[in-house]
């Protein structure tokens, strides 16, 4: 059954046909498939979803659970590889943490990462996502269809902080649907099989493919390794090589992990977490330290010119 969705919703399954034409057409979210999903969804009901001339209601985004005691993040998760590591430090930023007790933190509190997760069919992208939001592994293949998403909500060092988890399809028939799907990403991962030297060998692809919807300067990039209980130290070890080296080249960070055993699988979504909310509060500084130094000129410059200056700043503000 396809429902229209007027407001956000937890989670989605988006059309793979009808999808991108009519949430272009109303210019909101997209086309859901979620009747199902929300019938076994607990709390509340509120928002209306829309199905021709019937309503349904599907719980909200604005009525929000607590988050989990297992989704409190209190320390910097380590890299996996210090030879591929997005930074190597022991702890979060200084400026970070003072901000955190200090309650400077502005909007980060409130915002939601968009982490896009892609790479060939039936590397495991499902499976890894399914692993760390529902604690489920399915040993059957069922091809994601366009895009799919969950969300996860962190506490990182008492900051609430949510990452929006998409899920796209790897099968080339779905791929321009899910790429529609790409924009606005703060991290990008990109998965691969570590038995399938192939999907490896893809990644730079779907790297291009992610980039070009976004700006490369203000995403942080995975390369992560699936399967690993599939393939022996020998095998492995041959592998991790080429992918380290690439990740090296693309400046993303290295995880090897099985979504069957669950090894590494919350390490690696809590550093995704913690580095993603590292980022934002750096962001947040540094813009509400530009605007301290704006004031601060104000302050000290001759009154009659504070007018002329604050115009002058409005004119260019609107070009
Ligand atoms: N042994 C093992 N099998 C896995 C692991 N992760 C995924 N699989 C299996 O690999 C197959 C594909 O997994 P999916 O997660 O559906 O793959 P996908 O990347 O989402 O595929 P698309 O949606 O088509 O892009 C399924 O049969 C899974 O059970 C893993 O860590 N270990
Ligand atoms: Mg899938």
């Amino acid at each position: 059954m396809i429902l229209y969705n007027k407001q956000c919703c937890k989670k989605m399954h988006v059309c793979a046909t009808l999808c991108p034409m009519i949430s272009a057409a109303r210019g909101t979210r997209p086309v859901l498939n979620i009747l199902p999903k929300f019938q076994r969804e607990p709390g509340g009901l509120s928002d209306h979803c829309y199905l021709g001339l019937m309503s349904v209601r599907v719980p909200s985004m604005s009525v929000l659970p607590p988050v989990r005691r297992d989704r409190i993040i209190a320390q910097l998760p380590q890299f996996y590889s210090k030879k591929a590591a997005v930074h190597t430090k022991d702890e979060f930023n200084s400026k970070v943490k003072t901000a955190c007790q200090e309650q400077r933190t502005g909007t980060v509190g409130f915002r939601i990462a968009k982490v896009i997760v892609v790479g060939d069919l039936a590397v495991g992208k499902t499976c890894l996502i399914n692993r760390f939001c529902k604690d489920a592994f399915d040993k059957n293949y069922k091809a994601t269809i366009g895009v799919d998403f969950e969300m996860e909500r962190f506490e990182v060092l008492g900051v609430p902080f949510s990452l929006q988890l998409w899920d796209t399809a790897g099968q080339e028939r779905f791929k321009c649907i899910a790429s529609t799907y790409y924009r606005g990403a703060q991290t990008i991962v990109i998965v691969f099989d570590v038995n399938d030297v192939a999907s490896l060998g893809h990644a730079r692809q779907w790297l291009e493919d992610a980039l070009k919807e976004n700006d490369p300067t203000n995403v942080q990039l995975f390369l992560v390794g699936t399967k690993k209980d599939l393939s022996s130290p020998a095998q492995y070890s041959q592998i991790e090589q080429d992918a380290i080296e690439l990740a090296e080249e693309i400046k993303a960070e290295y995880w090897a992990l099985s979504s069957l055993t669950g090894e590494n699988v919350r390490e690696f979504f809590f550093r995704i977490a913690s580095l993603a909310f590292e980022a934002n509060v750096l962001a947040e500084l540094e813009k509400s330290g530009s605007r301290h130094i704006g004031d601060v000129i104000k302050i000290n410059s001759n009154s009659n010119n504070v007018y002329a200056t604050s115009k002058k700043k409005q004119s260019n503000c609107c070009q």
